[in-house]
């Protein structure tokens, strides 16, 4: 590979595996905060879901996704895939 191309592919894969790291960042202090909720859900008897709650950050998250160029669908999938793991987190907690 040319070395120059080697320098920027390089540069590029630094830059990225620091993006990387600030999103594990953010979901784990995310999933802190959605924990938090699963034990006052459950403690208050509410439902692990709450479908309204999900389409209101549904519509702001694809706004916000539009606004930045980035793919609304894409943004929706990735937060129900992370809201689906939320909600399994909220069952567990409320079983237990
Ligand atoms: O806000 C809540 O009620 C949550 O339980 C958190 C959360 C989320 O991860 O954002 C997860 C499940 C709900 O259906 C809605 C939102």
């Amino acid at each position: 590979m040319d070395e120059s191309v080697r320098a920027e592919l390089g540069r590029l894969r630094d830059s990225i595996d620091n993006i990387d790291a600030a999103v594990i960042h953010m979901l784990a202090e995310r999933f802190k905060a959605t924990q938090q909720v699963g034990h006052l859900k459950a403690a208050h008897k509410l439902p692990p879901a709450d479908p309204a709650r999900e389409a209101r950050q549904i519509a702001r998250l694809r706004e916000l996704a539009e606004n930045a160029k980035l793919d609304p669908a894409f943004a929706e999938k990735f937060l129900n895939f992370i809201v689906a793991e939320v909600i399994r987190h909220h069952e567990t907690i409320a079983r237990a």
